[in-house]
């Protein structure tokens, strides 16, 4: 969806009009005192430190407590009304130029909420174009809070575009404009480094906002930029709210509210863009609710507030809407606003004495009714965009797959080609052959085979598989196939998705009914045999004479305790040569052309899975209901590229998108189709879960 619909929009147009109309109207005190006076001078006299110039020209030194990166925004606009004015003989067009700069932000950020939230342009366009809180800062009151929100915004949207630099830039641009926006630093920092799958971005993210953010280090050498910028009352209103402790101790209770909800999204472990986002507003909340806040820091708010009610249902468009009025209404009797020169209009003093006439009882009880609706704000965000995220819910539980099958049918490789979609670094891995009692050499193999239960520590394998669904770190040998032996004990800690395949992985039901994903690999006789044959030579140095024995020796084993396996996987794929002779003449069984049939306990995906395959991969498919319990069975041919899988699985599992590693190894082939149809699983029993 281009963003063309967003501007052709008539609530977009007339909110236009209305700001253009208040830009040239308004003209907000404290631009008039302090911002534009400071411009002014600085383009009058250029210099790398118009702070020191202006203070010592005894400018006032609350003129301008912003960074250069803020100065940067402003003068494009104010230098060019300076120049009309000269231009014209004129003097209010470098003010208006400094106004239609935020105009300029303004639009800006209604792109960038636009760009995050893309479904409901309308209702975006109401909740943010035309919020009272965003036209009060911006237009009457004039502060210039906009800047370094849509700056965030932008690093919001990049990070969530994996642009790590550039997101990390952007924040470091939004600290250089105002340094308030360090409240979302940590935030940011939790999601990257939380999510394994975005671990990487880290580096490259705290690079760029460090070289954006030291590019202002040169000015904080200047005394008169320190005591502009840092020096305000303003940033020392979040001390504000104090319990005394004693003649010379404080305990501030912002900061503390502030780190105990940083603490508190660092519990959540894996935490998706919308809980960042979420996040990063509940912050700003607390912060501006615990505090004294100046009006320009409820533009702060704007965009979560936004996003909450875009989200929400129509209980937090009241909710906020009756929050925006309170605060709107509030601030306009107690705070500075704008004369209108043109029309010789100037309600100030008539909204100040209005204040007056308020009581500091009644305007208490207004602060407090405020806060009140906010707080009751913070808990519905806390609920709804939190306690209620699907993906909060799920990211407690490691996603689960168990995968059983004969040796040579293939577990291994559908595990590696799992581990390749979620990124190894989220994967945890559990083989059922490092449970075998005895290595390769034990005389006790004469007597038994591999498949049967009694040569497997099954009860172990069970246990450790469950104890990494618990989110336990566990402890096991692993077992080498190139030299038969067991290697030394290793630690295997907890992860996002646990992977347990093996001869017997869906051999007790305590364990298989706990897999969000249960696959059991029912591959051709002929196909399985070759594959084995082949790997066993080639790959672990085993006798051909000695394979084609072993694999007579286990048939009555693999009848009496493997296949019967099929009846507990939720997912039975059945991987078959196209044309059987391929076995013999193809180079190597491993490039045979293959088909496969997948059998799907209660599948309810099937069909749209059917459209994507058919529509997108170009594959043919024989799809068919079996039997009374919702089974469906699905036969599928065709070459498919690994690309398709990937744009078929975005179509078919939108919701896991953010589970998967920032760059998904497809597979293409029936690899790839094995994905997708895990995947599907894996989607169907996330939302039993949930439900
Ligand atoms: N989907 C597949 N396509 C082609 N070859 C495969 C496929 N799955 C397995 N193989 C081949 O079959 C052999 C056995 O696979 P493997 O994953 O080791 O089976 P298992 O782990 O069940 O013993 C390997 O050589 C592998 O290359
Ligand atoms: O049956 C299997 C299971 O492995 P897989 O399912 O991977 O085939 C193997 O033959 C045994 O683990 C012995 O291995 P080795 O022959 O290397 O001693």
């Amino acid at each position: 969806m281009t963003s063309a619909r967003l501007w052709r929009d008539p609530v977009f147009r007339a909110g236009l009009a209305l700001k253009l109309v208040l830009v040239v109207l308004l003209v907000p005190q404290i631009q008039q005192q302090w911002f534009v006076p400071f411009l002014q001078h600085a383009i009058a006299n250029p210099s790398l430190d118009p702070w020191s110039g202006f203070l010592a020209a005894g400018g006032t030194p609350m003129a301008y407590p912003y960074g250069p990166v803020m100065l940067l925004v402003h003068l494009p606009g104010t230098l060019l009304g300076m120049l009309a004015d000269w231009a014209a003989g004129t003097d209010a067009l470098g003010a208006a130029g400094f106004r239609l700069g935020l105009l300029g932000a303004d639009v800006a950020t209604l792109y960038l909420l636009y760009r995050l939230f893309p479904e409901q342009p309308r209702k975006l366009l109401w909740l943010y174009w035309w919020s009272p809180i965003a036209l009060y800062v911006t237009y009457w009151n004039g502060q210039t809070d906009i800047v370094p929100v849509a700056l965030l915004l932008l690093s919001l949207l990049l990070i969530r575009q994996y642009r790590a630099t550039a997101s990390g830039v952007a924040l470091g641009l939004a600290l250089a404009a105002k340094f308030s926006m360090v409240l979302a630093v940590p935030f940011i920092g939790i999601y990257l480094w939380r999510n394994k799958r975005l671990r990487s971005l880290l580096r490259p993210f705290a690079i760029g906002c460090a070289a954006a953010t030291l590019a202002v280090v040169p000015w904080l050498l200047s005394p008169g930029f320190v005591s502009m910028v840092f020096g305000t009352p303003e940033s020392a209103r979040v001390f504000d709210l104090a319990l005394p402790l004693g003649p010379s101790l404080r305990l501030y209770l912002t900061p503390l509210l502030y780190l105990l909800a940083a603490y508190g999204v660092w519990r959540l472990r894996r935490i998706s863009f919308d809980l960042l986002l979420a996040a990063t507003g509940l912050s700003f909340f607390l912060v501006v609710l615990a505090t004294p806040a100046p009006p320009g820091w409820y533009l702060w708010l704007v965009p979560f507030l936004v996003a909450h009610q875009l989200q929400g249902d129509r209980s937090a468009r009241v909710l906020a809407g009756g929050f925006s009025v309170l605060l709107v209404g509030l601030r306009l009797v107690t705070s500075s606003g704008a004369a209108l020169p043109l029309l010789q209009l100037d309600p100030g003093p008539a909204l100040a004495r209005a204040g007056t006439l308020m009581t500091p009882h009644a305007h208490s009880l207004g602060y407090t009714l405020i806060v009140a609706t906010g707080l009751v704000l913070l808990v519905q965000m806390v609920r709804e965009r939190v306690a209620r995220n699907d993906y909060y819910r799920l990211g407690q539980k490691p996603v689960t797959v168990g995968i059983a099958g004969d040796s040579g049918s293939g577990k291994d490789t559908l595990s590696l080609a799992l581990a390749g979609m979620f990124g190894e670094h989220s994967v945890v891995h559990v083989s059922g052959d490092d449970y075998h009692v005895w290595d390769r050499f034990a005389p006790m193999w004469k007597g038994l085979t591999h498949l049967n239960p009694r040569a497997n520590d099954l009860q172990r394998f069970n246990n450790d598989v469950l104890a990494l669904m618990d989110g336990k770190p566990i402890h096991c040998r692993q077992y080498d196939h190139v030299g038969g032996r067991f290697l030394p004990p290793s630690r295997l800690d907890r992860n996002d998705v646990v992977i347990a395949s093996g001869l017997h992985a869906l051999h007790m039901p305590r364990l298989y009914e706990r897999f969000d994903a249960s696959v059991f690999l029912d591959v051709d006789e002929d196909l399985r045999r070759a594959w084995k044959l082949h790997r066993d030579v080639n790959q672990r140095g085993h006798d051909r004479e000695q394979v084609l024995k072993s694999l007579e020796r286990r048939a009555v084993d693999a009848r009496r305790h493997i296949h019967p396996q099929r009846a507990a996987a939720s997912l039975v794929l059945r991987l078959m040569p196209v044309n059987a002779s391929h076995l013999l003449t193809a180079a190597s069984p491993d490039l045979a052309r293959l088909k496969l049939l997948a059998l799907i306990r209660q599948g309810t995906s099937h069909e749209r899975m059917a459209r994507i395959l058919i529509g997108i991969c170009g594959l043919h498919l024989d799809v068919q209901q079996v039997g009374e319990t919702g089974d469906v069975e699905m036969i599928i041919e065709g070459d498919v590229a690994a690309e398709d899988i990937g744009l078929a699985a975005r179509q078919l599992v939108p919701g896991l998108q953010e589970m998967l590693d920032i760059h998904p190894q497809w597979e293409g082939g029936m690899s790839g189709i094995m994905q997708l149809l895990v995947l599907i699983q894996i989607e169907e029993s996330l939302k039993n879960r949930i439900r």
